[in-house]
């Protein structure tokens, strides 16, 4: 579905990403780990078209749309949850979703509630008034219900409880299990390794690392290295 090859991107003169390969199949569930600055989420804003790349293509299902602009990137079926939870503070959750519902695909308001019975819960809330957490659910369902068909999620677990952290782990695995494409930014190899098709290692803007799931647990030894400080 996803194709990158060979992206370089730059923040003014600061060479961030760096002949960096990555593909997302249909219905897969990619994990791009790596350590804080490496460049994960310049990846992730790189496809979204916002931090555009400079050489190198990314093609969506064989169309080249690194040129595009975001909100064109976006209408091509990719969307994007960025790492700072964006929800419209002063919408309860029910018109978060309604806001951004798009009667196109199998995510609507009454999917994404049954994927997190919390918001549910919470549906007359005002999104500014809910934890973390809840942002987070809230910011991924918006996403969804726009029913794009690349998901890609920007460390969903940052700075989150333990348990908060397992609930959101558990919706990624509902998601995966649903057959949605994914490509997610994150930190954490066990996660990763328990739930990803293939897993990509970034270390200073390139690609370290990368094979799939069993392979990954395979090489463990390999990868730990590239992870640690
Ligand atoms: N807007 C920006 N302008 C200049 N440099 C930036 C900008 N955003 C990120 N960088 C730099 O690019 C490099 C990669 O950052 P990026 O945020 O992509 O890494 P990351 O792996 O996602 O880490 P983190 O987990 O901290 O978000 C870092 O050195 C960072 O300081």
């Amino acid at each position: 579905m996803l194709t990158c090859e060979a992206i370089n991107t730059f923040y003014g003169p600061a060479h961030v990403l760096f002949d960096v390969d990555v593909k997302v199949g249909e219905g897969d569930m990619v994990c791009l780990i790596g350590r804080n600055g490496v460049g994960k989420s310049t990846c992730l804003k790189s496809i979204m078209g916002i931090a555009p790349v400079t050489t190198g293509q990314i093609r969506l299902d064989g169309t080249e749309i690194s040129a595009l602009p975001p909100y064109r990137i976006a209408r091509a079926g990719i969307g994007y949850v960025p790492e700072d939870r964006r929800v419209f503070a002063d919408l309860t959750v029910e018109e978060n979703l309604e806001v951004a519902e798009r009667h196109d695909g199998p995510w609507n308001r009454k999917a994404v509630y049954e994927l997190f019975p919390a918001l549910q819960e919470f549906r007359a809330r005002r999104g500014g008034l809910l934890s973390g957490g809840q942002q987070q659910m809230l910011t991924i369902a918006r996403t969804l219900v726009g029913n794009p068909r690349l998901l890609l999620i920007d460390e969903p677990t940052e700075g989150l409880s333990p348990l908060v952290v397992r609930t959101l782990e558990d919706m990624i695995r509902g998601l995966k299990a649903k057959g949605q494409t994914m490509l997610l930014a994150a930190q954490d190899l066990r996660f990763s390794l328990s739930v990803a098709d293939v897993i990509y290692v970034l270390d200073r803007g390139r690609v370290a690392y990368c094979g799939d799931r069993a392979q990954a647990s395979a090489d463990i030894e390999r990868i730990r290295p590239i992870l640690s400080v």
